[in-house]
């Protein structure tokens, strides 16, 4: 045990995470010619293309260090506030974490949150600092500003670019040198700790873990302690980037388990892996069942694709099991489901898997948070609203409660002043404003989570020019006057059109909704009124002009294929709408309420 070392890297996005996973790979020779590509530990294909980290996953490498051979399990994170559970847990399962830091941009919001993850951890932070090799890096001011944050010595940070391969051989020493190796007993019961799972179709679910005490075998019984089942062991073994099959994973190691399990979500993250026959009484603390934060509806644009749809879902739920989901009707879009996401970024990766693994043409709603709404009969029982339509009649309301976020927010000085409109007016209120160092400034505020929902990052980095970074987390349930404002096309209610909107911004975002609709829309055949309304009461109307022109009129005469040509293309424009009453809507204005200020 004593030559096993297991780390993490920490860094904000784009601060160089993957980049030298891939570069500490290539130099302990852990990847073959073969294997090589970029961005190594980023096997989806929308990771890749999005250059992000989605799923976390472990990778085993050996070095040999002073003539002695050294185990080093690195531990990928994803790097977006979406998965901030799973960085946790996999933060749980190290003892160190490479703390990276891009040389020209210097910290940032997640820099710090990470941090402080790593820290309440106890975990060893090596301070790196990547992208010296960037005409823009500004080395010495970002290393006393690391030195600031860490309260750490000068020589302790390491100069690096993963691009260039610059500081490797010291990242690699610095690993073996100040983080320890792990305590663990192998005497002891099995426990270990579920840190990530991967889904593959063949082999059903590889749960990802490291064994804190005890020892996990081959062909053993094992239980999960949180939902409380039993399997056993088909395969264990280590994961270099292949699979390597072993007899047994002993404490302090991390490997991976299959057990023939094909939902993804009977496998927890943070969940603990003990013996069936001699459990561990101390399952590993911080376990939490992950909640969606955001929920929308999803619905065929071909009505009969319904149970298309459902089977997709299905079988996306079985390797993501974040995804939550419901069959709902709307009056306007037939059926389809409410599904529930761990955030904005989670809900379009959802949208695009079903895009192109599944073949699936989507309408998805306005996303919206879950809310607690108390009625007065029953004031002591939250009555649970994912879709604002299932609003209880607000005469009967004795109060709504909506989540809250603690937002961070890092800028530049200047920056200070328009940050603070936005998030005032975004019902935030400020909570700290910290001085980082003379021209960087931390700014926390809590905030409505239903806020940033809409288009808040858009906005923060028009106001901040790109130059603010921004982490949130939960902080719990408040009190709010939020009022249900429904949109009317053609007198009928658009019940996938509702928002639920704090009263006293209503009126001014039922105007902005009826303008933004007036525009999305295409114009048809008719005058089409769009009105919002908070019940029975309009508080806004635009209309949408009846077209006039035919669009073949410009085709002369009896030219029938040119005809027929613009005819299919108009065709093939109409995919992503639907058909409401006798009005055609398009994708885009099903998310109108998001692009208000555009
Ligand atoms: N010049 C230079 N560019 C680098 C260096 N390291 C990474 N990059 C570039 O920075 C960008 C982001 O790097 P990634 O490794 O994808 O960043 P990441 O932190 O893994 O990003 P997420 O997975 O989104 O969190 C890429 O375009 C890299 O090529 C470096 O040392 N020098």
């Amino acid at each position: 045990m004593k030559n096993i070392r297991n780390f993490c890297i920490i860094a904000h996005i784009d601060h160089g995470k993957s980049t030298l996973a891939d570069r500490l790979l290539d130099f302990t020779g852990s990847v073959t010619e073969r294997e090589k590509q970029n961005q190594l530990l980023d096997t989806m294909d929308l990771e890749r293309e999005r250059g992000i980290t989605i799923k976390s996953h472990a990778v085993q490498m050996e070095y040999t260090y002073q003539g002695e051979k050294f185990i080093l399990n690195l531990i990928d994170t994803p790097g977006h506030v979406d998965f901030s559970y799973e960085v946790s847990r996999s933060i749980a399962a190290c003892e160190g974490a490479l703390l990276v830091v891009d040389a020209a941009q210097s910290i940032q919001a997640q820099t710090i949150s990470n941090l402080y993850l790593a820290l309440e951890n106890d975990l060893e932070i090596i301070p790196v600092l990547n992208k010296v090799d960037l005409p823009s890096a500004n080395p010495e001011e970002v290393t006393d500003d690391i030195v600031d944050l860490l309260g750490c010595k000068p020589e302790d940070v390491i100069p690096a670019s993963a691009k260039a391969g610059i500081g490797i051989t010291e990242i690699l020493q610095a690993i073996i040198e100040r983080i320890p190796p792990p305590k663990g007993v192998v005497d002891e019961p099995l426990q270990a700790l579920v840190f990530d799972s991967v889904y593959n179709p063949f082999r059903g679910v590889e749960t990802i873990f490291r064994v804190i005490n005890g020892e996990i075998s081959k062909g053993q019984k094992i239980k999960f302690v949180a939902t409380g089942k039993t399997y056993f062991a088909d395969e264990v073994g280590t994961l270099k980037l292949a699979q390597h099959p072993k007899p047994s994973i002993q404490a302090g190691d991390v490997g991976y388990l299959i057990t023939g399990i094909k939902d993804a979500r009977e496998v927890k993250v943070g969940d603990t892996i003990t013996d069936a026959i001699n459990p561990t009484k101390n399952p590993i603390g911080g376990f939490e069942d992950v909640k969606p934060m955001v929920f929308a509806g999803i619905y065929p644009v071909e009505t009969e694709e319904f149970e298309e749809l459902r089977s997709s879902m299905e079988k996306l739920q079985l390797n993501d099991a974040s995804l939550v989901f419901a069959p709902e009707s709307s009056a306007a879009l037939g059926f389809g489901f409410r599904c529930g996401f761990l955030g904005m970024l989670h809900m379009e990766i959802i949208q695009e898997r079903l895009e192109r693994e599944f073949g699936m043409t989507v309408i998805t709603t306005v996303p919206n948070v879950s809310y607690h709404a108390f009625t007065r009969k029953n004031p002591e029982t939250a009555v649970i609203v994912n879709n604002p339509s299932d609003l209880p009649d607000p005469s009967t309301l004795d109060h709504v409660e909506e989540p809250y976020i603690k937002a961070t927010i890092i800028t530049k000085s200047d920056f200070v002043g328009n940050i603070m409109s936005l998030c005032i007016d975004k019902r935030g209120t400020i909570t700290n404003q910290t001085y980082l160092t003379t021209d960087r400034v931390e700014l926390s505020f809590d905030m409505p989570l239903a806020e940033i929902v809409f288009d808040f990052y858009d906005r923060l980095k028009t106001v901040s020019k790109g130059y603010a970074s921004f982490d949130y987390s939960p902080i719990g349930m408040r009190v709010s006057k939020l009022v249900r404002v429904d949109i009317l096309l053609n007198s009928q209610p658009v019940d996938a059109l509702s928002a639920l909107i704090h009263a006293d911004n209503a009126a001014i975002i039922g105007k902005k909704m009826c303008e933004k609709l007036r525009e999305l829309i295409p114009r048809q055949q008719f005058d089409i009124p769009v009105q919002a309304a908070i019940g029975a009461k309009i508080i806004s109307r635009e209309t949408i002009k009846a077209l006039r022109k035919d669009v073949t009129a410009k085709c002369y005469g009896g030219d029938i294929s040119r005809k027929r040509k613009l005819l299919e293309k108009q065709k093939k424009g109409k995919k992503r709408m639907r058909q409401v009453g006798n009005v055609q809507i398009p994708q885009e204005a099903f998310m109108a309420v998001l692009k208000l200020n555009d």
